[in-house]
Order: structure tokens, then C-alpha cells, then sequence
């Protein structure tokens, strides 16, 4: 099919890519020339891993182009609206204003029978009242909304081949869906699950996954709370309270907390909505969801500065790590991050490494000093925080760390090392939860 995918961020430029992958034909769009012009030569303008290949295999076959005309998108059957929707810094709320930007740039460009298909993560009603303006100013046209569940790191397999498809359509637009199915054939052939709903549903199901996921992340940090104060293992409760398959395994790892350009925002934009929608209360615990989250980046500053005595200032710290996850170099709202600014702010003498996060972080943060080697962060450390778990910080030999350091102290703030072997090589060794 003609694709066009409006919005070529971390969602967008690996939707367009797989969608390329897939053999349709593809134009992505976006305002900003610099990613545009990366993406035409083939060079994503951000890390995902497996996204070079797909796209540079599908710009060098012709299937896939790239403009930052919106006229260029006018050819496509299927639009995808895949722009940001970035927290409102005064309510919380989702700003919804690049998607409405999007479709109204988009709206005389639509041929007969196109389809406009929103991917951006929205409040509910959005999809409704686009509808409404498509059907007054493009009745020609037809809206779906296509929620996105693709996780940063696998958003190439995420996408070839996803848990489920959600398709929100107008009342009795059945056409739009089997467009849709058209468009998703591989991943339908394969047995991906499909629901067909209405606008409002399809948008709450991504907020309420991501509220549910947040949820899930938050309530195992406060058992970790718990645990710390009682001697308790967290990872030994979450392991088996996660063998009783209504509750699950995945998605309890107490740490440093949820960060990135999903999660916290997705759970304020959500709460601010049922504000809107007059439901006071009924949202109340995601706030402490949030609360829960962003004390345990509290939590851990606050055990640094105990391990190096009652006072950071002047002390070394190697934070390892500086983006939300690893194999992201995502540094939006990364609990990392924060960490390590709050020890600076402190007056530790912190240095920052992460194998892909570091130009993001010092965009963001040019005062923070960085290290390009584990091993130049390490070097005659006080202090060590293992932040974002990369393997190649799980990976660490303790003994040889040990020799690079200053001190041998360690918060694991993600779980992952081995507690024994880093205590058995001399380390001071500091869980999460852990005893
Ligand atoms: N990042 C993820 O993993 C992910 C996963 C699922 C859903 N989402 C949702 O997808 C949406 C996009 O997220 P993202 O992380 O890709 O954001 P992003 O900031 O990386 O990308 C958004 C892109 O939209 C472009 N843009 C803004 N206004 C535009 C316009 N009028 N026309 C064309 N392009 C425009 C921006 O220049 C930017 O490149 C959000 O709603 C987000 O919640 C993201
Ligand atoms: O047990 C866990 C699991 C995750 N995290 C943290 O939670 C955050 C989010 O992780 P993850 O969900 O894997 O990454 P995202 O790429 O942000 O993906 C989420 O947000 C996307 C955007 O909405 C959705 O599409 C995905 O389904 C949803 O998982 C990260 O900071 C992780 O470190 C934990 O602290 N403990």
C-alpha cells in the first residue's frame, strides 16, 4: 500500500521503516530538516538497535523516502500520525497541539478513500473530535485510531510483530479496519491478536496499559521500601510472588524507578484527563504511582550520600548509565539522570558514561562531565552507581573495577549484580530492597 507516517521521532521513523520492511511504499514526514536529511541518507538520527539495517535496506530499494513537505504525503492510501504529545507543564496534561497541527497540515492533501490512522498516545476524545472535523472538511476521508505498544530498545520487533493490534474506528466503518488488516497482513497472518473498538477504547487501552505497567513497576519499589527497612529480599518476593501467574514476573525489578517519554508522562496526561472528565478521585492512586516512582530517585541520592559518610561534596561519583533503559539513548525523564544531577547539585564530583546516552544527556545537561570509557568513569571513585543496566555494567568484573577505583562502593540501583561476588572482592555492595 502508499503509506505516509507523519512524525518521524522514535515512533514514527521505525514505524515508516518497518512499515518499508513490509514491502509497502512509504513516505515519512517531518518538520524538523535535520532528522529528515539523516533519515533520507539512510542514518537514524537516534540509537534503536536493528533499525540501521531495515532502514537502510528500504531507502536504497526506493520503498522509502523521506520529506519535510507535507504535500509529499498527498499520494498515500494510509496516514500515520505518529508526532510527539509531550506533557503540559502547567496541568500534566498530554499537549495534543503537533497532533492537531499534523492533521489540519494533512487535511488538504487527502485523496478519495485515504485513511488517517492516529498513533500518537492521546487523551480520549481526541480521536472523536478529529472525526468530527474530518467529516465536515474531508468527508471523503476516514479516521481510525491505532494505538502503539512498541518498547524502546525492540521497537523493530515490536513492530514486525506486536502483542496485539487495537483498531479504534468510526461507528460502521468496517472499510477502515480492513484497510488496516491490509496494512498489518504479515503480523495478522501470524497470529497477532486484533481488536476492533471504538475511538474512546482504543485510546484508553495504551494509557491504561501504560498506567497499568507503571503501576506494577511502583508498587514492587514500594515493597522495596519495605524491604530495606525490614531486612526482606525484593527480588526474592517479586520472584515469588511473580510464579503465581495473575500477578507475573515481568515488569517487578525494583530500581531507580520508570523513566522515559512514556510512562510518566502517559500516567500525568491521564490523571489530568479524568480531571477534565469531572472523575476527581477515580485516578487518585496514580498519583502516588508517580509519588512512589520519583521517591525512589530520592531514595537512592539519599543512600549515596550515607555510603560516603553524611556528605557528597567533594566526593567522586561514577554514575554508569545515564538513559531511561538500556539499548536506548533516550534520556527524556531518566531516572539516571537525575540521580546524577542531584549529586552534582550536592557538590559531589559526579562523571557520567552510558554507551549511547551520552550526547542526549549532555544536551540536556552540558554541565554534568562525562566519561567515555566505564573505565575512565571508574577511575579513583568514591562511589559507584550502576544506574541503567546495561550489559556491559552487569557485565562488570568486580576485582578489576576494584582496582580502578578510589573506594570500593557500589549502588546497584537496578538489581543486577551478583551481591556475593562484588561483597567476596572487597566492595561495599548496596541493593535496592536488598539485604
Ligand atoms: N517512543 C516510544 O517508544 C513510543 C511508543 C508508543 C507510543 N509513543 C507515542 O508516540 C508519539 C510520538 O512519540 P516519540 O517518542 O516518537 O516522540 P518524538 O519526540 O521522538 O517524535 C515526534 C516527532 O514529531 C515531529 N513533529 C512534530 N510536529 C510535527 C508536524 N506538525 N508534522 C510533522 N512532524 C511533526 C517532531 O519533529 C518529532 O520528530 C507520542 O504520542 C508518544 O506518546 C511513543
Ligand atoms: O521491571 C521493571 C521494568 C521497567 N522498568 C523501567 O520502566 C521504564 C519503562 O520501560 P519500558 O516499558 O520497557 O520502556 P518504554 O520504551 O518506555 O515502553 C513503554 O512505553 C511505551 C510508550 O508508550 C509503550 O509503547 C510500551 O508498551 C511501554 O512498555 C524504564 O525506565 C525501565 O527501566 C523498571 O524500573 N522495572
Amino acid at each position: 500500500m502508499r503509506i505516509s507516517v507523519i512524525g518521524c521521532g522514535y515512533l514514527g521513523a521505525v514505524h515508516a521503516s518497518a512499515m518499508a520492511e513490509l514491502g509497502h511504499d512509504v513516505v515519512g514526514i517531518d518538520v524538523d530538516e535535520r532528522k529528515i536529511a539523516a533519515l533520507a541518507a539512510g542514518r537514524p538520527a537516534f540509537y534503536e538497535p536493528g533499525l540501521p539495517e531495515i532502514l537502510a535496506s528500504a531507502t536504497a530499494s526506493g520503498r522509502l523516502r523521506f520529506s519535510t513537505d507535507i504535500a509529499a504525503a498527498a499520494d498515500a492510501e494510509v496516514h500515520f500520525v505518529a508526532v510527539g504529545t509531550p506533557q503540559s507543564a502547567e496541568t500534566g496534561a498530554a499537549d495534543v497541539s503537533f497532533v492537531d497541527a499534523a492533521f489540519f497540515a494533512l487535511l488538504p492533501h487527502l485523496a478519495d478513500g485515504a485513511l488517517v490512522v492516529g498513533k500518537s498516545t492521546v487523551p480520549v476524545g481526541t480521536a472523536a473530535r478529529l472525526a468530527e472535523r474530518l467529516a465536515a472538511e474531508a468527508p471523503h476521508a476516514r479516521l481510525a485510531w491505532n494505538p502503539e505498544f512498541l518498547r524502546e530498545g525492540f521497537a523493530v520487533k515490536d513492530t514486525l510483530s506486536p502483542d496485539r493490534l487495537v483498531y479504534g474506528i468510526g461507528a460502521g466503518d468496517g472499510h477502515a479496519a480492513s484497510v488496516l488488516d491490509h496494512v498489518y497482513r504479515a503480523a495478522i497472518e501470524a497470529g497477532t491478536p486484533r481488536i476492533v473498538t471504538d475511538y474512546a477504547t482504543a485510546e484508553l487501552v495504551k494509557v491504561a496499559a501504560n498506567a497499568f505497567l507503571a503501576t506494577k513497576i511502583s508498587f514492587i519499589n514500594a515493597m522495596s521500601e519495605i524491604a530495606d527497612a525490614t531486612g526482606a529480599d525484593v527480588t526474592a518476593l517479586a520472584d515469588a510472588i511473580g510464579h503465581d501467574a495473575r500477578i507475573g514476573r515481568r515488569f517487578l525489578n525494583a530500581g531507580v524507578g520508570f523513566g522515559g517519554g512514556c510512562l510518566p508522562k502517559d500516567i500525568r496526561g491521564f490523571i489530568a484527563r479524568a480531571e477534565e472528565l469531572g472523575l476527581h478521585d477515580t485516578l487518585a492512586f496514580l498519583g502516588a504511582v508517580d509519588e512512589t516512582n520519583l521517591r525512589q530517585r530520592r531514595r537512592v541520592v539519599d543512600l549515596a550520600v550515607q555510603d560516603l559518610g553524611g556528605t557528597a561534596a567533594g566526593r567522586k561519583v561514577a554514575v554508569l548509565g545515564v538513559t531511561f533503559k538500556p539499548d536506548s539513548d533516550d534520556v527524556r525523564d531518566s531516572p539516571a539522570l537525575d540521580i546524577a544531577v542531584s549529586l552534582q547539585e550536592l557538590g559531589a564530583e559526579v562523571v557520567v558514561t552510558d554507551p549511547e546516552g551520552l550526547e542526549n544527556a549532555l544536551a540536556r545537561r552540558p554541565d554534568l562531565r562525562a566519561a567515555s570509557t566505564t573505565r575512565e568513569a571508574l577511575f579513583g571513585a568514591d562511589l559507584v552507581i550502576l544506574a541503567t543496566e546495561w550489559n556491559e555494567y552487569r557485565a562488570l568484573d568486580p576485582a578489576a573495577a576494584g582496582r580502578l577505583v578510589g573506594e570500593r562502593r557500589i549502588i546497584d540501583g537496578r538489581n543486577v549484580l551478583d551481591p556475593a561476588a562484588w561483597r567476596s572482592a572487597g566492595w561495599h555492595y548496596r541493593g535496592i530492597g536488598r539485604p
